[in-house]
């Protein structure tokens, strides 16, 4: 099954929380036509599942940290799969949050032909979620969480970046459409 996603052309989309990743995603889709895959989004729908595994998400994604590896390795490997004969290509929005999933990814699927990396400022990145909280209905979009996932995002996140610059796909594209 595998075999189908082998060759397929994979944009990985790094940003900060709140720094636009899924918004500048839907501009890519509506203009290439390429599959967007969000990692937080497939967590979020097992959590709506209401799953034994799905409660054990929530809870780790509600504090801001990190689920484990494997787990969203294999949603993301599933979703590819599952959309394979009609994908151009895939943008996985989201991931990798740290260095060594990008090098898991890579084992498991394959290398990515692009790393975009959607850039805003973390005053930016604050308020815009802290916005989308009063409406957004998830768990993680709180004044604590937000805190919390900003640091992981600098600590964990921001080395993949670096990661991929030495090799020379890293293109860097504004958070900001207005
Ligand atoms: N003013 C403004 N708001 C934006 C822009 N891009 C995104 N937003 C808003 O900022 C919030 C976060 O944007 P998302 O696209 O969800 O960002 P994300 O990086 O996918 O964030 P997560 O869902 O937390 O992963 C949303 O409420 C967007 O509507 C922009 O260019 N300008
Ligand atoms: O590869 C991933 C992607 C997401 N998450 C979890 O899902 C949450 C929401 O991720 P999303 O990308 O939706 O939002 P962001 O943190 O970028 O605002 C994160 O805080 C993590 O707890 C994770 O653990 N691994
Ligand atoms: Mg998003």
């Amino acid at each position: 099954m595998a075999d189908k996603i082998k060759d397929a052309k994979i944009v990985f989309v790094v940003g900060g929380p709140g720094s636009g990743k899924g918004t500048q995603c839907e501009k890519i889709v509506a203009k290439y036509g390429y599959t967007h895959l969000s990692s937080g989004d497939l967590l979020r729908a097992e959590v709506a599942s209401g799953s034994e595994r799905g409660k054990q998400l929530q809870a780790i994604m509600q504090k801001g940290e990190l689920v484990p590896l494997d787990t969203v390795l294999d949603m993301i490997k599933d979703a590819m799969i599952a959309k394979a004969d009609v994908s151009k290509g895939y943008l996985i929005d989201g991931y990798p949050r740290e260095v060594k999933q990008g090098e898991e990814f890579e084992k498991k699927i394959g290398a990515p032909a692009l790393l975009l990396y959607v850039d805003a400022k973390a005053e930016t990145m604050v308020q815009r979620l802290m916005k989308r909280g009063e409406t957004s209905g998830r768990a993680d979009d709180n004044e604590e969480t937000i805190k919390k996932r900003l640091d992981l995002y600098y600590k964990a996140t921001e080395p993949v970046i670096a990661y991929y610059e030495k090799r020379g796909i890293v293109r860097k594209v504004s958070g900001n459409t207005d």
